[in-house]
């Protein structure tokens, strides 16, 4: 395929749509040279809806590549609802970023506790938090970053078209009530929180709305063993509230390494949160008082009550955002979820349909909805059917402390190489050992034993991403563990672990494995 030649022939259809209204054809047409087109059906070579992660991503660089493109995304809110959204979707507005920046408030309430092991002493009147100036600094800096965002999809010069978008055909999707003719249509809508369905759920915050809290809870019961769940428990802990994170599973953390959800249970509990497992979530109601009580059941049969909860937050999953969006009409074949299903190019079963991100319910991380977004923009913009490539994603949960990973759990490893050779360590981090503070770190390497190629590696403690996005490069390009052995240590540092695990802690063997 001659891309030079490709992306010239799109250039110059630019100019020629006759459908397109004339506020979106500006701009886009002082650029390119008129000249006959090939596709004058079509007012755009790709039209997304949805301008999160993924649909941004998409769209910019398919822009970049030469295509025509426009997006539609949902008037701003801080809250999401089916009316409002925002340019820079989930991750921006109402995920990654303002969970990271509570987060960082929450620790320094950790850092100022701390200190005193240091010889800090906190003034005699104590600490105070403004929760307001808080919030209001959080959503002073969304408010630029979608502002940044915007100017991005300009300067690709991707048309912004704003409101909600529905698919009425393989090649048109109306946005309240105008009609754009695509070549292709990108969906790229993203998920909302699912409640669970019982008995006082309207009572229950999500996510959305623990990111908007007017003052921090005195009492929380978070529901839910995911990564929200933990991340908010630790930020509710952290901010003083008292904390009770409730979940079906005897552990949090459902798919991760088995080693790891025991050991950051375990610090879990010593950093303060109140863990109450194996239980089921019945109702919740409102006490003469205004604040909330719920009731928990356990398999047994067995209840139990907490009362005077400020707040209960559901982090039970999120579901795709496809409710009345006209895929299934148009043709496309979705999940039970709603998930729209696609192949490995994220081309759904209608040829002109891709979807990308948390909407094909495949990882739910940011990172992955921009791989999947930039390979959609290679296949429709350059001609060149690009994959994602879902091999050794690391992620990160922002709980207290850190989980970050990369590859195989231990398990997973075990089911697919049979024989893996397991490496661990655990220690009090330096900073804990005067600061008083019980959090210990975890570090585990997993091995194919027949390669001795890298294929895990996993940690809790302090940092954990920062260190882990390092590793996963290595893990990526298939180190071996001697490869990863000849390295030389950062010290004093918790990340030199990584390179200095010589003993073998156990060796897993498939006949062992399956005895
Ligand atoms: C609390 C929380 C914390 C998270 N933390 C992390 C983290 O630390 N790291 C990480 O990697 N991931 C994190 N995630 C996950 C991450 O936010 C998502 O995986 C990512 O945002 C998915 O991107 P997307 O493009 O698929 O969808 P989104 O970012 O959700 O974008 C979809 C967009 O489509 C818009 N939209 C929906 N329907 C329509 C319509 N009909 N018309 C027009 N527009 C529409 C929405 O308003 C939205 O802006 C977190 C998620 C949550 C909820
Ligand atoms: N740090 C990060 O990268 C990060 C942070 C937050 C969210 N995310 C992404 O967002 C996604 C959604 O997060 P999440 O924590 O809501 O989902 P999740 O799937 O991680 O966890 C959902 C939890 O709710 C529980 N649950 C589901 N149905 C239930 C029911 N009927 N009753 C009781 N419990 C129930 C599940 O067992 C699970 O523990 C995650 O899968 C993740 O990919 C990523």
């Amino acid at each position: 395929m001659n891309v030079a030649k490709l992306t010239s022939g799109l250039a110059t259809r630019r100019c020629l749509r006759t459908v397109a209204p004339a506020r979106l054809s500006r701009g886009l047409c002082t650029r390119v040279a008129a000249s006959a087109s090939s596709s004058g059906d079509f007012d755009f070579d790709l039209f997304t809806i949805g301008a999160g992660s993924g649909g941004v991503r998409g769209s910019r660089f398919a822009a970049s590549y030469g295509a025509k493109v426009a997006v539609c995304e949902l008037p701003f809110d801080f809250v999401s609802s089916e009316t409002r959204g925002g340019v820079g979707g989930t991750c921006v507005l109402r995920g990654c970023v303002p969970k990271k920046l509570m987060v960082y408030a929450a620790e320094y309430a950790d850092d100022f506790r701390h200190a005193a092991g240091f010889g800090w002493s906190v003034p005699s009147e104590g600490l105070q938090h403004s929760w307001t100036s808080f919030i209001e600094a959080k959503r002073k800096e969304l408010q630029r970053l979608n502002g940044a965002y915007k100017n991005t999809l300009n300067n690709a010069k991707v048309t912004l078209v704003e409101g909600r978008g529905r698919v009425v055909d393989p090649h048109t999707v109306e946005v309240d009530g105008k009609r754009y003719r695509a070549k292709n249509i990108l969906i790229a809508v993203g998920g909302r929180p699912s409640r669970l369905d019982i008995p006082g759920a309207e009572l229950c915050i999500t996510s959305d709305e623990a990111l908007e809290l007017p003052a921090c809870p005195r009492k929380v019961a978070v529901l839910g063993g995911g990564y929200i769940a933990v991340e908010f428990s630790g930020i509710f802990a952290r901010m003083g509230a008292e904390v009770h994170t409730v979940f079906r599973q005897p552990l949090p953390l459902r798919g991760f390494d088995e080693e790891v959800r025991k050991f950051a249970t375990d610090q879990y509990v010593a950093s303060g949160l109140h863990l109450h497992p194996r239980m089921t979530p019945q109702s919740v109601s409102r006490q003469l008082d205004g604040r909330l009580s719920l009731t928990l059941g356990h398999a047994d049969g067995t209840t139990e009550v907490l009362t005077d909860l400020d707040q209960v937050l559901m982090a039970t999953g999120r579901v795709p955002n496809t409710r009345g969006l006209g895929l299934a009409e148009a043709g496309v074949s979705m999940g039970p979820k709603g998930q729209v299903l696609v192949d490995e190019h994220c081309r759904s079963s209608v040829p002109s349909i891709w979807a990308v991100g948390d909407v094909i319910d495949r990882i739910q991380l940011t990172p992955v909805a921009l791989m999947e977004g930039m390979a959609v923009a290679k296949s429709v913009a350059l001609g060149q059917p690009t994959q994602p490539d879902y091999w050794a994603v690391p992620s990160a949960v922002f709980s207290n402390p850190e989980i970050a990973t990369v590859g195989y759990t231990e398990e997973a490893a075990t089911e697919k190489f049979g024989d893996v050779d397991i490496y661990t360590t655990s220690f009090r981090p330096m900073r804990n050992t005067v600061s008083g503070s019980p959090i210990r770190t975890f570090m585990k390497i997993v091995v194919d034993a027949a390669s001795q190629k890298v294929v895990g590696m996993h940690m809790v403690g302090a940092e954990a991403a920062e260190i882990m996005q390092g590793f996963a490069v290595a893990v990526k390009v298939g180190v071996t563990k001697a490869q990863l052995d000849s390295v030389v240590g950062i010290h004093p540092s918790a990340a030199e672990e990584f390179v200095t695990m010589r003993s073998v802690t156990r060796q897993v063997r498939r006949a062992a494995a399956t005895a």
